[in-house]
């Protein structure tokens, strides 16, 4: 950086009458007194390069061709060095200066001065093209400005060339915003015009040269990255916007304004939580560095309601200030598809991996590729492990929706929480929700399919809800009231006897008929016992790849002992059965010996019809509800139960019952 040194201005203005020093150091080789110290380094510098310092043809000059190249190369500098020539020029029009800038190899570019200045001047070869460097010129202000790399003022007899002792020159380098030098400003005069002044005026003008190109370059470097985000944010495929560090909107690409229908010119510069609602507030973003990772905006665009799931990051800069925030959006759809994947909610399983060709089998099978084909809702019946969800995917699988395959236990899900499983919930609805909300099973599953496993134990609360869902295909978020319109296929399947639920008033009738429109039945194993021999030829090499084993087959007396088992567990008990015996099989055939002595004395009792053993109050409760979905009033209930309507209103009241009067 320029910056003007004692070294270099110490005792110049002695220098030029010192010229029995210069005498001593040319003539003898001697070492003088009282010569700077940067000025002695200078000539020795020159005496080791061989320059003569009693030579007229200093300064070569170089090619004109070489000139125009040199000043193609330094176009900026000397773009923006010539008007702060000028004004230097101005300040010392008529007093006999002339100045110039020269590249960082000391060749002259651009020269401005008094026109009889520059003329004189020439005679030393003071020119455009001339080369000022210590080399080709001996010590001068240009040429050691260059080797120190600082600012110098040369005087008189300090000149290693004899040429140049009548004259004072002053030099500051330029730097780039890389600390590179890049050029050197001069001014040069008659020594008897000397002053440190001069020295302090060439080093501000090159300081404001230099601070300009950096603004410059900065300037360019801010456009050029600019360009660069702007194209960047035109062709990811997320929604991209920015805020500035008082959350009021900077940029958003093309792919936010489509999803939430919005003119680029509408919202930028607006304060975004005025345009986007979500909780935490985008805004908190900036005020309090907060990250956001998949928190749903909520976009109200007058007839919609739009929803989206955003990532917000703090744009900090290097002194740790906040200085807006990005904050990318993606489409549920994106969302949901990415939860699909990692938590794998695929279908697996096509018609060809249900095994058999029992009479039953085939039927159901044959209905259910039919009702792949419609969206109408499916009802699976069938004992437990007789491959209600091998079906169920089967049927996703060849229905060609290109959504997810979701499948819900709904007895594995407590009580309390499969509302909210399958319905989703809104930021901050209940205690320990996620403050953010979340979407439920209904809405991952957009597109695609839910299979509800065990619907017969959805509590009768939910099933009014299951209900509404299904008649009107839209949920609404648990703590919310916005309808979501959902595209789902809904399967659903039981091990229980709906009907009998039904009648006991455990099952609403409503939804058992919304239910009951393809309905499959799937056959027990035990009445297919014929499909026994292809599930075990099926399994065993499966089984035995599974667990590193060489079991290909099974004996004729083995496999008779499976077929005369009644299987109550079904094909899942199978499979346990053939992977137990594959675990302990010594050989590659499975025989008698390795199949379970229960299995083999058939020694299966039919499960008894238990009766639920429930409290009093239980039974009541549901003798309430049964009653209500039947009859049209709570007078009709009243009679049928063979109470008041008062005793009526106070139980559904005790028993929490929801119930609406029409
Ligand atoms: N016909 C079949 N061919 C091949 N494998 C079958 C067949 N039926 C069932 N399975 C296998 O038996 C096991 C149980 O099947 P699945 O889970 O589909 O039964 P489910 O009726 O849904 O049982 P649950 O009612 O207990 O949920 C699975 O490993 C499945 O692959």
């Amino acid at each position: 950086m320029t910056s003007i040194t004692s070294a270099n201005t110490e005792s110049s203005l002695l220098g030029f009458k010192n010229k029995e020093a210069w005498e001593k150091f040319v003539y003898h080789g001697e070492i003088p007194q009282g010569v700077r110290k940067l000025i002695l380094e200078s000539w020795q510098r020159c005496a080791q390069m061989k320059v003569d310092p009693f030579s007229r043809e200093i300064a070569r000059i170089i090619p004109p061709k070489e000139l125009i190249v040199r000043k193609k190369r330094r176009q900026d500098l000397l773009q923006t060095a010539k008007p702060y020539i000028k004004t230097l020029y101005k300040a010392v029009e008529g007093s006999g200066f002339i100045i110039f800038l020269a590249d960082e190899e000391g060749v002259v570019l651009l020269l401005d001065g008094d026109p009889l200045e520059i003329e004189r001047f020439k005679r030393i070869n003071l020119v455009e093209g001339a080369v000022w460097s210590e080399k080709e010129a001996g010590t001068n202000a240009v040429g050691t400005a260059i080797i120190i790399g600082q600012p110098v003022q040369i005087v008189g007899c300090e000149h290693y060339c004899a040429t140049q002792h009548s004259i004072t020159c002053s030099a500051a380098p330029i730097f780039d915003g890389e600390h590179k030098m890049i050029g050197i400003l001069n001014m040069s005069a008659d020594s008897e015009k000397v002053h440190p002044h001069t020295l302090g005026m060439v080093i501000a003008a090159a300081k404001a040269i230099e601070n300009e190109i950096q603004i410059k370059k900065a300037l360019e470097d801010i456009i050029k990255a600019n360009a660069i985000m702007k194209t960047t944010l035109v062709s990811v495929p997320e929604g991209v916007m920015t805020i500035d560090e008082k959350s009021f909107i900077r940029q958003l690409n093309p792919k936010v304004a489509g999803m939430f229908g919005l003119k680029e010119e509408d919202v930028i510069g607006k304060f975004v939580d005025d345009v986007f609602k979500c909780s935490p507030p985008l805004s908190s973003v900036v005020e309090k560095a907060a990250v956001m990772d998949n928190v749903e905006v909520i976009f109200e665009n007058g007839k919609n309601t739009l929803r989206y799931t955003i990532k917000a990051r703090p744009i900090i800069n290097e002194e740790g200030k906040i200085m807006g925030a990005v904050i990318v959006v993606h489409g549920r759809e994106t969302i949901h598809r990415l939860v699909n994947e990692i938590t794998g909610a695929q279908a697996q399983f096509t018609f060809h991996a249900i095994i058999g060709r029992s009479k039953k089998l085939e039927r159901a099978k044959e209905i259910a590729r039919t009702a792949a084909l419609t969206n109408s809702t499916i009802l699976l019946l069938g004992e437990s492990g007789t491959g209600k969800e091998l079906f169920a995917q089967s049927i996703h699988n060849a229905s060609r929706r290109k959504g997810p395959f979701i499948a819900v236990n709904c007895s594995a899900i407590p009580r309390t929480l499969i509302e909210s499983e399958l319905f989703g919930y809104e930021a901050g609805s209940f205690t320990g929700a996620n403050r953010n909300g979340r979407p439920g099973k209904f809405e991952r599953a957009n597109g695609g399919t839910i299979f509800l496993d065990e619907i017969g134990d959805m509590p009768l609360d939910l099933q009014a809800v299951l209900l509404r869902v299904l008649q009107e295909r839209q949920v609404v978020r648990v703590g919310g009231f916005k309808p979501i319109p959902i595209d789902v296929r809904v399967i659903a399947a039981t091990n229980k006897n709906l009907a009998a639920k039904v009648a006991e008033g455990t099952f609403r009738e409503d939804l058992y008929f919304r239910l009951n429109v393809v309905t499959i039945n799937i056959p027990p194993l035990r009445e297919r016992k014929e499909d026994i021999p292809l599930l075990v030829e099926y399994m065993l090499p499966q089984i035995s790849k599974r667990l590193g084993k060489k079991v290909i087959g099974i004996t004729p007396r083995a496999l008779k002992c499976l077929q005369d088992y009644d299987w109550p567990g079904n094909v899942r008990e199978l499979e346990n059965v053939l992977e137990r015996g594959v675990v302990v099989a010594q050989g590659e055939i499975l025989d008698c010996g390795d199949i379970p002595e229960s299995v083999l004395a058939g020694q299966y009792t039919t499960p008894v019809q238990q009766v639920e053993l429930l409290p009093l109050a239980e039974i009541e409760r549901r003798a309430i509800i049964n009653t209500l979905n039947r009859v049209p009033s709570i007078v009709e209930a009243a009679k049928v139960l063979g109470i008041s309507r008062s005793t009526l209103y106070r139980k559904i009241d005790q028993y929490n019952i929801p119930y609406k009067e029409d």
